[in-house]
């Protein structure tokens, strides 16, 4: 059994913490020792004298390579790891330490993968990837960090291969033998139960000085009650404090910023309820199929992969309840608060959708496949590529208010959204055809922005009225910040120690609750999806359900940028 934290971490400081020993004039510079703060517990940790070993459970994966490794390099490259950084991939394979720079080092190139699709989505994305290349003056950095990695192969269920790990990193230790020790998980679920069993008994830090945390990739499970396994496998095992559950979506720029925008804007807050909104919408769309990895996403389908837990979390941050405070706990509370509220969803509250090939795709091109065309898809299987869910919020905010979930794969663009939409004018004087709803659109990527739909004076002589908008497009109004990562914000996350942005396992649970039933009635009666043409915008009766559920598009709006 692995032992509690022996001392406790910061976790978060905001300017509310400071703001309780000061007076009213004082408070303008409240947010500036808010910032010095969370610098100082940053330049603890930087300059913690106590090295940091950073393990890669499944070190050769597909995850490592593309995710994790690169971030890791992010970081150190940026200044933004403490100072005594060691890392250890572990995995079966068998390969030395230029075989995994080889795999790795392409993809550190830049965050977003080399895919041409991915290129297209982007303005300037080729010269954004030729600025972030390892430059001439970073090849030395490279090297450094390279140095500062090793590689050690071993099974998963052999704990003699644990406690070698163990010594590995004994080795890196200081001379009284301290280091906190941190464990990522990049592995598939059915090895979980073996390696942190293993790690629990072979590879904590003994020292109280120093601490041990895991992180832990989705899927946490398939249902509730294998997700309910897996939660009380974890915590015989470790605390909650020291066990990172990783939902990447919670590391996104406008995800963290819906608290911000809610309960920092006043204007926000006296209209974010069910007498002024009428639906939300939560949108994941992405524009490639299974890429010939089918074999594994059919395992588990849109709904597993995608809704129950990137969209399911967006909602909860967008539906909660003002938080006592911007600590981890008093954020997750109301994020358990609010999803208690959700009745387990119906089955005629969803849509289900499949792409087939489109025949109008150019000879050759990855749309011309279907789902079923994947040769590692099972012949004739009925896993969801798309999904729409239509849920309700049982209390006093949002009773009768839809909040709309739809995700999908093989769609017509990439984009990831909410979509806040406000309820008829009442008393309208104008023309009723021209008067359209409200809308404010948060929109996660690509390109991230805020943007309100109203209604204006149209310019001019006339008394007309006309569609616009308000545009905070990040782009333009942040030119030449950088944008982090999201697992770049994760992963500092976990070395300073706050949990705001990781799933705590009761909000598992509930997750859960809400899928389960729907989840288990689609493996059993195995429903036909309806098949949507890849490249479009998802199956036809998606959009009715929306209708029906108070969402009206009215395709009147015109976006002219700036
Ligand atoms: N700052 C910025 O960068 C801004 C960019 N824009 C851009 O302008 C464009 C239009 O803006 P947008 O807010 O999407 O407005 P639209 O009015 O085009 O779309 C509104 C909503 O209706 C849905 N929709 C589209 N077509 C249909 C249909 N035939 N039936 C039912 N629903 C439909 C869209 O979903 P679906 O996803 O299915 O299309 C979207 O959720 C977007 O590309 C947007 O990104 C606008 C303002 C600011
Ligand atoms: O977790 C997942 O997310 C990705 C999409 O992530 P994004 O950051 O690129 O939007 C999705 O492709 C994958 O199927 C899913 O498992």
């Amino acid at each position: 059994m692995a032992k509690p934290l022996s001392r406790a971490r910061p976790t978060t400081v905001s300017g509310r913490d400071v703001a309780k020993d000061m007076t009213g004039d004082q408070l303008e510079v409240v947010e500036e020792r808010a910032l010095e703060l969370m610098k100082e517990t940053m330049q603890e940790e930087l300059t913690n004298p106590i090295p940091h070993i950073f393990v890669i459970m499944g070190a050769s994966g597909d995850l490592a390579k593309k995710k994790i490794y690169p971030t890791l390099w992010w970081l150190f490259r940026d200044g933004l790891l403490p100072k005594k950084t060691h890392f250890i991939g572990y995995a079966r394979s068998s390969l030395t330490m230029k075989d995994l720079r080889a795999k790795t080092e392409p993809h550190m190139k830049h965050p977003w993968g080399d895919s041409p699709l991915e290129s297209q989505m982007r303005p300037n994305f080729q010269q954004f990837c030729a600025a972030l290349e390892i430059k001439e003056d970073e090849k030395a950095k490279a090297a450094e960090f390279f140095r500062l990695n090793s590689y050690q192969s071993g099974k998963y269920d052999v704990p003699g291969d644990f406690q070698a790990l163990d010594q590995h990193i004994r080795k890196l230790q200081t001379s009284s033998g301290q280091a906190n020790r941190l464990f990522y998980l990049a592995l598939p679920p059915s090895v979980y139960h073996d390696v942190t069993l293993n790690l629990s008994k072979h590879c904590m830090s003994c020292d109280q000085d120093c601490w041990t945390r895991v992180i832990v990739e989705k899927p946490f499970g398939r249902d509730s009650q294998s997700s309910a396994e897996l939660s009380h496998h974890l915590s015989s095992l470790f605390t909650e404090e020291q066990i990172y559950r990783i939902d990447h979506y919670l590391g996104k720029e406008m995800v963290q910023n819906l608290m911000v925008l809610r309960f920092a804007n006043r204007m926000f807050s006296r209209v974010w309820n069910r007498d002024n909104i009428a639906s939300v919408v939560i949108t994941f769309k992405e524009p490639f199929g299974t890429q010939g990895r089918g074999g594994y996403f059919d395992q588990f389908g849109i709904i597993r992969d995608v809704m129950q837990n990137h969209l399911l979390q967006i909602l909860t941050l967008v539906a909660m309840e003002k938080p006592i405070s911007t600590s981890p706990e008093d954020i997750r509370n109301e994020k358990v608060k609010v999803l208690r509220c959700i009745p387990e969803v119906k089955y005629e509250d969803i849509v289900l959708g499949q792409y087939v090939g489109s025949s109008s795709a150019p000879e050759g091109d990855e749309a011309r496949n279907g789902y079923l065309d994947d040769p590692t898809v099972p012949k004739g299987s009925k896993t969801a590529t798309f999904v729409e869910a239509v849920l309700f919020i049982k209390n006093e905010r949002w009773e009768g208010v839809p909040f709309i979930m739809r995700c999908g794969k093989a769609l017509n663009e990439r984009k990831a959204e909410v979509r806040i939409q406000f309820h008829d004018v009442p008393g309208n004087i104008f023309c009723p055809d021209l008067v359209q709803r409200n809308e404010l659109v948060i929109r996660v990527q690509p390109g991230e922005a805020i943007y309100m739909k109203l209604m204006m004076k149209k310019p001019g002589m006339t008394f007309g009225v006309e569609e616009t908008e308000l545009d905070l497009s990040y782009g333009s109004r942040y030119q030449g910040v950088k944008m982090p990562d999201a697992y770049e914000r994760l992963l500092v996350d976990v070395f300073t120690g706050t949990q705001i942005h990781f799933v705590r396992s009761d909000e598992l649970a509930e997750a859960w609750r809400i899928f389960t039933p729907i989840l288990h009635q689609i493996d059993t009666e195995k429903p036909d999806p309806i098949p949507y043409e890849y490249g479009s915008r998802g199956p036809p009766a998606a959009d009715e359900l929306r209708e029906k559920h108070n969402f009206h598009y009215a395709g009147t709006y015109k976006w002219v940028p700036a």
